[in-house]
């Protein structure tokens, strides 16, 4: 069960809910914490196929007298489709994101707080990690990977590491560098890390996180990204590597940064991407919305968004309407013995913010919800938004159920007796061959 609301004038300027060296809102004890009461389940990703959405202008509503409606009509059909299992990878072919640097650069703080929750203060109190900690984050969240947290001294040269097979599963390599720290011998091991696994995978995406930047001034940050990345690839030149691309990220727990890189990370990672992308600009644009996002509703990574460029401030606001709502819902929503979940197929919120901004999130399957930005004026044409919303799910509903016929159609293929393995190509992930592991 859950809660709507609707909460008038939240925020004066209708931005930064909290301030970065504070602990977010959802760092605090509230309920929701480690999300207990969303939902299990399981998955899978592959679409070639970009459904129909027929998302209407408002004209065309009203030449049909259609609004309301068709969509009670079809309400019973959602409830069916939100029980299935829409994620966007099987057990077996789950990318790797792999998660290395040198000790206390960050790496097991940044899994806790994107994935667990965890308050960026309660980090001070981190263990050195020892060994390769795997975390799968699939049973929890429409994002279906495996993180290994490597410890910092990793040993490549040692006989029982089998990198090979550790970098051949990989879809994304994440390197976090301290940014407060001398950081020219972190500069030796990502070079010496990368070019080894690149060596084994070259269609690893090197995702490289400058992180701890809250502790510099702005011209600072963009001076050490600059100095890391210079370094960096005249190091890769030097080796012949030119081909190896590394991406850049100024990252920190204690604020947005940090999920807005991973949710770049994830994203490279999703072969649905493009399909999404481009219902999301169909959406935004037949229903007068500035911005949308869809959220992985657990870790608040952004899967995907509408391909106008995602400016900070709009980010945090989604994010913190998506605290809230779970909040309020786990407070107010779940029944006296604590039974429901905090996040369901009636999740719906809008808050009217005092600078004539309006934010709209709705249940788009178990794990996604939609978080929209539009201005008063378009959300008074609300049918025609719900309308065009209805479209969007279903086709997102059919963009993820034409990945599962797939897959089993590429089971069955592969455990028919008549069909040798070999026969069939290995799933591919962004260009990865993934073997199963
Ligand atoms: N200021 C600041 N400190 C951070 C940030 N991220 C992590 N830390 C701190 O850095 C320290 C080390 O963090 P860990 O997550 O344990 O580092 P690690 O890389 O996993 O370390 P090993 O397990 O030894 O490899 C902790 O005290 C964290 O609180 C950040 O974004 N900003």
């Amino acid at each position: 069960m859950s809660v709507q609301h609707s909460a008038e004038s939240l925020a004066g300027s209708g931005a930064n809910l909290h301030h970065p060296h504070h602990p977010h809102p959802h760092h605090l004890p509230l309920p929701h914490h480690h999300h207990p009461h969303l939902p299990h389940h399981p998955h899978l990703p592959h679409p070639h196929h970009l459904p129909h959405p027929q998302l209407r202008k408002e004209e065309d509503l009203c030449k049909d007298g259609l609004g309301y409606g068709v969509e009670e009509e079809e309400e019973e059909e959602e409830e069916e489709d939100s029980e299935e299992d829409i994620s966007p990878a099987q057990d077996n072919d789950k990318p790797k994101i792999l998660l290395m640097g040198l000790r206390r650069s960050g790496k097991s703080s940044i899994q806790k707080v994107v994935f667990h929750k965890m308050s960026p203060n309660e980090t001070l109190f981190l263990e050195s990690t020892n060994k390769i900690y795997k975390d799968d984050i699939s049973s929890s969240s429409f994002v279906h990977f495996q993180i290994w947290d490597f410890p910092g001294q990793v040993d490549f040269f040692d006989p029982t590491f089998d990198y090979e097979m550790i970098f051949r599963g990989t879809g994304a390599l994440i390197f976090v560098i301290d940014a407060q720290d001398d950081y020219m011998e972190a500069l030796g091991r990502l070079h010496l890390t990368v070019s080894r696994a690149y060596r084994v995978n070259p269609d690893i995406n090197f995702e490289v996180f400058v992180h701890k930047v809250d502790g510099l001034s702005d011209d600072h940050k963009i001076e050490t990204q600059r100095d890391i990345h210079q370094r960096a690839n005249d190091d890769l030149t030097d080796a012949g590597l030119d081909k190896l691309h590394l991406s850049f990220y100024l990252t920190s727990i204690y604020d947005h940064s940090i999920f807005e890189a991973f949710s770049k990370v994830v994203q490279k990672l999703i072969p649905q991407l493009p399909t999404l992308e481009n219902l999301l600009n169909i959406f935004i644009s037949n229903s007068g919305i500035e911005k949308a996002f869809l959220f992985d509703v657990l870790s608040k990574i952004y899967v995907a968004t509408d391909s106008s460029p995602v400016d900070m401030q709009s980010y945090e606001l989604c994010c913190d309407m998506i605290d809230v709502v779970i909040d309020v819902s786990c407070i107010y929503g779940l029944k006296e013995d604590g039974s429901g979940t905090a996040y369901d197929k009636d999740s719906l919120a809008i808050i009217k913010l005092n600078n004539t901004t309006v934010l709209y999130l709705k249940e788009v399957t178990k794990f996604l919800a939609l978080v929209c930005i539009l201005r008063e004026e378009s959300f008074e044409k609300k049918g025609l938004i719900d309308y065009n919303f209805h479209c969007l799910r279903k086709a997102i509903h059919e963009v993820f159920e034409v990945t599962v016929v797939r897959r089993s159609c590429l089971d069955d293929q592969l455990d028919s007796p008549g069909c040798s393995s070999s026969a069939v190509k290995a799933p591919v992930l962004n260009g990865t061959p993934r073997g199963r592991m």
